[in-house]
């Protein structure tokens, strides 16, 4: 069963306060999300392999550990997800960034697939798929149906908020699915908006609309 992880450190909250701000602007709005991405990725790598390697310290011979040089690939969701992705790169800059592009119908609230391209090894690599915003689960639940029909077989998702309806779909769809949120909110509205959310994440990083 997936397990649903919150984080509750006092940084990634206070920067979501924030981030849900409707007067933070676009600049500040990007930065903040791109900070709280960083925080989120020193949680989500926690169970990275390590191996031992000799080192010369001034000192003498040392045992010490490095990343065992597992092949990490992070997928943002188009659009909102880019804003993630460099923030994640800050931590482990060896990965690669596949891309998978889906829109939300505004009215049937259904996703939609417009563009995929994926680094190789798909088979070989621990994938962590980004968006800000996990609302009804079904863009998230599409964009981890298309990883694995390529393939992919180890993925973690990592959001900033999400909807308790979102988790409960997401994580029925992909129980061997890990989830990352840094806060989990109250509903959806009838507009399948996250209440109280931030309202749409890819306009307020891009400035659209
Ligand atoms: O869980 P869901 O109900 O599927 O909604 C979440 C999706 O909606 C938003 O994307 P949007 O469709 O607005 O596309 P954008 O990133 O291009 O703005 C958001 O970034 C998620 O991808
Ligand atoms: O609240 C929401 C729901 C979907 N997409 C967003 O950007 N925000
Ligand atoms: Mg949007």
């Amino acid at each position: 069963m997936a397990k649903v992880h919150v984080f509750d450190h006092p940084l990634i909250q206070h920067k979501l306060t924030h981030i849900r701000d409707i007067n933070t602007g676009t600049k500040e709005f990007r930065e903040l999300v791109d900070e709280v991405a960083t925080l989120m990725a020193y949680e989500i790598t926690r169970d990275l392999p390590l191996k031992e390697v000799e080192v010369e310290t001034p000192v003498q011979t040392a045992n010490s550990k490095v990343l065992a040089g597992k092949k990490i690939g992070i997928v943002p969701i188009l659009r909102a997800g880019i804003g993630m992705v460099d923030g994640i790169l800050n931590l482990i800059p060896a990965a690669k960034v596949g891309h998978i592009g889906l829109f939300r119908d505004p009215e049937t609230l259904q996703p939609h697939e417009y563009f995929v391209k994926l680094p190789s090894d798909i088979s070989e690599r621990e994938f962590i798929v980004v968006d800000p915003m996990l609302a009804t689960g079904g863009t998230a639940v599409e964009a981890v149906n298309s990883l694995k029909k390529r393939g992919a077989t180890n993925i973690k998702f990592m959001c900033l908020i999400a909807a308790p309806e979102g988790v409960k779909v997401f994580t029925d769809a992909h129980p061997d699915v890990d989830v990352f949120i840094a806060a989990l909110d109250e509903k959806l509205n009838d507009h399948g908006y996250i209440v109280p959310g931030l309202g749409d994440a890819g306009d307020r990083l891009f400035g659209t609309k």
